[in-house]
């Protein structure tokens, strides 16, 4: 079904795991327009994984990369969807970028649904290779959410697993629309 996107420019932000890449894949579907995932345009540019980046580079390069990447995916024309990693709204002042270009959504799901996602990826993440065990992958997770928080809690829209469904964003955007 086509219809006019409630949006310009739609952002998901949450923690690893949380299902921007899934979710915004599935939103850009729904609403015909362009899905981008940041960590994609990353690894393109780059010609290397985000594990590889973080492996070979540390952290605080991929930040940089990040942050001038995610500026320049911001300015292109029309309407899309924009799955960013899960650190993105915590450095740089992207946050504020993407606040200024676009309608943001964060993505809550509990730690313990997050540890169980991403152990059943089974995808060589930056985080798994630092928290290869459940217990120190919620550790790890708990930690990073608590540090997190202040950022996600800025976006303007919040959906919170289970109900962070496709139908759920699509009302929620819809309510969003008619009342803000
Ligand atoms: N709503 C959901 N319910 C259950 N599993 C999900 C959901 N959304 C995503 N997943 C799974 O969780 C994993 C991480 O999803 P992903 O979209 O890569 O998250 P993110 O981009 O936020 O890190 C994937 O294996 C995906 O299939
Ligand atoms: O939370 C993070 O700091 C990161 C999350 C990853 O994206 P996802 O949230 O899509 O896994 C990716 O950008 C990188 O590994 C760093
Ligand atoms: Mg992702």
């Amino acid at each position: 079904m086509n219809s006019v996107p409630p949006f310009h420019q739609l952002h998901l932000i949450g923690m690893p795991g949380a299902g921007k890449t899934t979710l915004g894949r599935a939103l850009a579907v729904a609403y015909e327009v362009p899905f981008l995932d940041l960590d994609e345009e990353i690894t393109r540019r780059e010609g290397r994984s985000v594990a590889d980046i973080f492996a070979q580079e540390g952290e605080a390069y991929f930040r940089e990369r990040e942050a001038a990447v995610l500026r320049e995916v911001l300015q292109q024309p029309g309407s899309f969807v924009l799955a960013t990693g899960g650190g993105t709204p915590c450095f740089h002042h992207n946050l504020e970028a993407l606040l200024e270009k676009g309608l943001v959504l964060y993505l809550e799901v509990p730690v313990p649904e997050l540890v169980r996602r991403i152990l059943a990826t089974g995808a060589t993440r930056p985080l798994l290779a630092a928290a290869p065990t459940a217990e120190a992958l919620a550790t790890r997770l708990d930690e990073t959410l608590r540090a997190r928080k202040q950022f996600y809690a800025r976006a303007p829209l919040c959906c919170t697993a289970p109900s962070c469904t496709l139908e759920d964003v699509r009302h929620l955007l819809s309510t969003y629309q008619t009342t803000g």
